[in-house]
């Protein structure tokens, strides 16, 4: 492949915030290339990349892409070959292995090989197309054989309710993982990956910006789930005794995060944000109706706002330092298209 390796924290890939990249570094003599250090990724870029599994055929057309695609996203069924129909075919492939490793350790452990969903986490800022990638890779996923039912679900149905977060005084801090009712996401998918036939989530309006009351949805034992959300790569929390508990990506057999520049989230952010004044906010219930009748200037000074006092910190603090933990990074450039992609091999 015609893809290049990288050492650790070179390429295009910037430094997470409290990573050492960015200080001033010691000289060091140079390494011949035979005895360069190693390093657990593989970073391609997207050309290099989408020659990949060329024999993969695309199952999708560009009516099923428009589908798919969130407010704002452009993607188109060029994008979906160049990018999403290799990863496809490289989930397919860890997926199957992952179901030998399972059936090998049953047969070790003298027990029957109970099928369990292999579970996918995608990662990634607001606004940078996390539930667009998800969907789309949902619909690839099932269309290989071995995988027909791929469940889907965001993390935002465990968002403690607003009210719940008002009690907390911490309504100002949505998307930051005190926000989320961890113990309940944990418990979902432990329950998920023992093979429960039936396992129930709350739902998440992003009309309302509230949990719906009395809404559920049902996972029944599907072959693949995808789990997305912000702060899936979230590690675990420490424990009064010193130990610490469990993670939401320990139950992960893949995970991606979604990247960009900060710059460009920022700038997707409020161009949603202006269109959705058309559409989601014109709707009485929207909890954001208030803003439908902003005008651009207007529009884009409270959508700045929210993003600078919410969405950047959050992204900086805690969502932007879990990179390094995914399986796969896709970088996007300004125009959302997947400029790179890294793979991590150990
Ligand atoms: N205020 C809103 N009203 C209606 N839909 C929204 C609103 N904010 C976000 N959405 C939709 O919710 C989905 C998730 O958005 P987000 O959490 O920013 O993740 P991402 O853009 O990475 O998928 C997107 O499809 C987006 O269009
Ligand atoms: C609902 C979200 C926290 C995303 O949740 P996720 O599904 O990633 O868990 C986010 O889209 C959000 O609404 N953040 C609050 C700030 C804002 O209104 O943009």
């Amino acid at each position: 492949m015609g893809g290049s390796l990288v050492r650790p924290g070179a390429g295009p890939w910037p430094a997470a915030p409290g990573s050492r990249r960015g200080r001033p570094r010691r000289q060091t003599a140079r390494v011949a290339p035979d005895i360069a250090p190693s390093t657990p990724y593989v970073d391609l870029d997207r050309a290099a990349w989408s020659r990949l599994s060329s024999s993969t055929p695309l199952p999708l057309t560009g009516a099923d892409v428009a589908r798919l695609r969130g407010l704002g996203d452009p993607i188109d069924l060029a994008e979906v070959d160049a990018v999403y129909r290799p990863l496809s075919r490289l989930l397919n492939l860890y997926a199957n292995a992952t179901g030998a490793l399972h059936t090998a350790s049953s047969t070790f452990l003298g027990e029957a090989a109970a099928r369990t969903p292999y579970v996918i986490g995608v990662a990634g800022s607001v606004a940078v197309g996390k539930s667009t990638t998800a969907r789309v890779l949902r619909e690839l996923l099932a269309r290989w054989p071995e995988t027909p039912r791929v469940a889907l679900i965001t993390t935002d149905g465990f968002l403690h309710p607003n009210a719940e977060l008002v009690r907390r005084g911490i309504m100002h801090r949505k998307g930051f993982p005190e926000s989320y009712d961890r113990r309940g996401l944990l418990r979902f998918l432990a329950a998920v990956k023992a093979g429960r036939s039936e396992v129930r989530a709350p739902v998440y309006s992003h009309l309302t910006y509230d949990i719906v009351p009395d809404e559920q949805v049902v996972i029944r034992r599907p072959d693949v789930l995808i789990v997305e959300g912000l702060n899936v790569l979230q590690p675990a929390r420490p424990t009064a005794v010193g130990g610490s508990s469990l993670a939401v990506s320990d139950f992960f057999d893949f995970s991606i995060y979604v990247d960009a520049r900060t710059s460009d989230a920022r700038q997707w952010y409020v161009d949603r944000f202006l269109s959705l004044r058309a559409t989601a906010f014109a709707q009485p219930e929207s909890y954001f109706h208030r803003f439908a009748e902003l005008d651009d200037h207007q529009a884009i000074d409270r959508a700045e706002e929210i993003w600078d006092s919410i969405n950047a910190p959050n992204l900086e603090q805690n969502i932007l330092p879990t990179r390094g933990r995914a399986t796969l990074v896709l970088r996007k450039g300004a125009d959302h298209a997947v400029e790179r992609v890294r793979l991590r091999k150990l």
